[in-house]
């Protein structure tokens, strides 16, 4: 589903991602793991289309995403609504005047009648146990309430694959277990899930796949995570980020 061949991206003058080649299946789940700084957030803005290469190739469903590409509205929407990007910043995600409203956005935009969009609100709220939020003004929930909220706005656009940049921080244990659980529901439906995280216990219990990056912006590993037991000290080295 994406292909991503010798990608360079350069904030300024430094690269924040180094000849990075990777290609990511449909319904896969896919863990990326690196120290602070090392271009996860960097990797998954480039996937949703926000930035472009400053070289290499980017592939979506075998079409090169380039400035050309993301010019056009239809194309650039097919992909926004396939790849689902929950934000780190839940902040940057939230513009509503309600949490209803916020979850009925993405559909709207889509053009699906409205009983439909009641239906996937409704069904996202119970989902995410967050009914309680409905009629809330999204930037005043709490850091953790956004985030559930800002999940729940990318659920209900029912994309083919949803990225997720470091979507434990800042939850309770009783909603990271019940993210965790969701996370593996929603790939044995057969959603692909790439997210970035600290945390190599979370990791474990959601992604079948880990990609490592170093400090130099590189990916260093790929690897099936039933591999990891086999690399002492690579586990060690995930253990401590
Ligand atoms: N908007 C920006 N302008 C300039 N440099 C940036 C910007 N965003 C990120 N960077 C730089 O790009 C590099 C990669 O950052 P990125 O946020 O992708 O890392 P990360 O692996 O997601 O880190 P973390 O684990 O801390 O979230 C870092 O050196 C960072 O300082």
């Amino acid at each position: 589903m994406l292909v991503l061949q010798h990608i360079h991206y350069a904030y300024s003058q430094s690269d924040s991602l180094s000849d990075i080649s990777l290609t990511i299946n449909a319904g896969e789940a896919v863990a990326f793991m690196g120290p602070n700084g090392s271009g996860k957030s960097t990797l998954f803005k480039l996937i949703n289309g926000l930035i472009q290469p400053s070289a290499g190739q980017y592939y979506f469903k075998d079409q090169l995403v380039d400035t050309r590409f993301l010019k056009k509205p239809t194309q650039a929407t097919a992909l926004h609504r396939a790849i689902g990007f929950v934000f780190q910043n839940s902040d940057v995600q939230l513009f509503n005047e309600t949490v209803r409203a916020e979850l009925a956005f993405g559909p709207e935009q889509m053009g699906l009648a409205p009983d439909v969009i009641q239906q996937r609100v409704n069904d996202c709220l119970a989902l995410l146990q967050i009914e309680k939020l409905a009629d809330r003004v999204p930037y005043q929930l709490s850091g953790g309430e956004k985030k559930l909220v800002a999940l729940g706005s990318v659920l209900t656009m029912n994309p083919e694959m949803i990225v997720l940049d470091e979507p434990f921080n800042g939850l309770s244990a009783a909603y990271q277990a019940l993210l965790i659980r969701l996370l593996q529901q929603l790939n044995a439906a057969g959603k692909g899930i790439l997210i970035a995280s600290h945390n190599l216990a979370q990791v474990k219990q959601v992604a079948k796949r880990l990609v490592v990056f170093n400090e130099n912006h590189q990916v260093t590993h790929d690897l099936p995570l039933t591999k990891l037991k086999q690399k002492p000290v690579l586990q060690q080295t995930l253990a401590l980020l």
